[in-house]
């Protein structure tokens, strides 16, 4: 049966990425998506604004939002201090699946949960099931039209503590107009846009970091 191109990028990362290795499993990554097919990881240019933003912070519990093959979960999580965990929801299973393998072949396991099931359902449960009271860091990167409802959903239980903050994937292309308008505009946030280019390409992209102001 016809591989799905998820599948074909494990098989770039296996045979390409040093195991236990993260950062060249984020390059197999990139390469895979240069020169053979492009996917929607937030990439190697925005990448780097994400891993600076991370260092930064330097959090201690970080939540991602649409984890996909995992692209993003490897790079955030190979810059985390040794306690530091990163919890990321994927509601597709054969996603969760890939993603699961790509975070073993970079040793990352145990800074790493994922969790399958939509945002909008884990979100409310994410003191009682994982401990957490609030996060640090929260990557966005799922479906767009789901920014802003989950972010309110996040300040509604709680989740968010003076200092949090927000990075934003894609607010240009495919972009995320009703959030940004949200997060700009709101006295809680205090918003900043780091121009860059969509993964892979010369369109415009930007990750948007707001922090929140409690
Ligand atoms: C229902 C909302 N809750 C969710 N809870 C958990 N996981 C969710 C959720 N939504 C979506 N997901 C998962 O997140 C991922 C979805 C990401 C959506 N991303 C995009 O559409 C995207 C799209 C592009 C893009 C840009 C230009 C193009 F021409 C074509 C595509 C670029 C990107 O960087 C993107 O992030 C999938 O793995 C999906 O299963
Ligand atoms: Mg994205």
């Amino acid at each position: 049966t016809q591989s799905t191109r998820p599948q074909r990028l494990l098989h770039a990362v296996q045979k390409n990425a040093t195991k236990g290795d993260p950062r060249s499993v984020v390059k197999a990554i990139d390469n895979f998506c240069r020169q053979k097919e492009w996917a929607m990881n937030v990439g190697d240019e925005k990448g780097c604004i994400l891993d600076s933003v991370v260092s930064e912070v330097n959090p201690v519990t970080v939540l991602e939002l649409g984890t996909y093959c995992g692209y993003s979960t490897v790079r955030i999580a190979s810059l985390l201090p040794p306690r530091a965990k990163i919890i990321t929801l994927e509601f597709n299973p054969d996603y969760a699946k890939i993603a699961r393998q790509v975070i073993a072949w970079a040793g990352l396991e145990d800074k790493i949960q994922v969790v399958e099931g939509p945002s909008g359902e884990w979100i409310p449960k994410m003191k009682e099931q994982f401990g957490v009271k609030t996060f640090d860091l929260v990557f966005l990167d799922h479906w767009k039209d789901r920014y802003l409802p989950d972010t309110k959903l996040l300040e509604d239980c709680g989740l968010l503590r003076k200092g949090t903050i927000l990075l934003a994937d894609n607010v240009i292309c495919p972009g995320t107009p009703d959030y940004l308008e949200y997060v700009r505009n709101s006295p809680r946030y205090k918003s900043q846009y780091f121009k860059s280019h969509l993964e892979y390409t010369k369109a415009e992209d930007g990750l948007e970091k707001s922090v929140f102001l409690g």
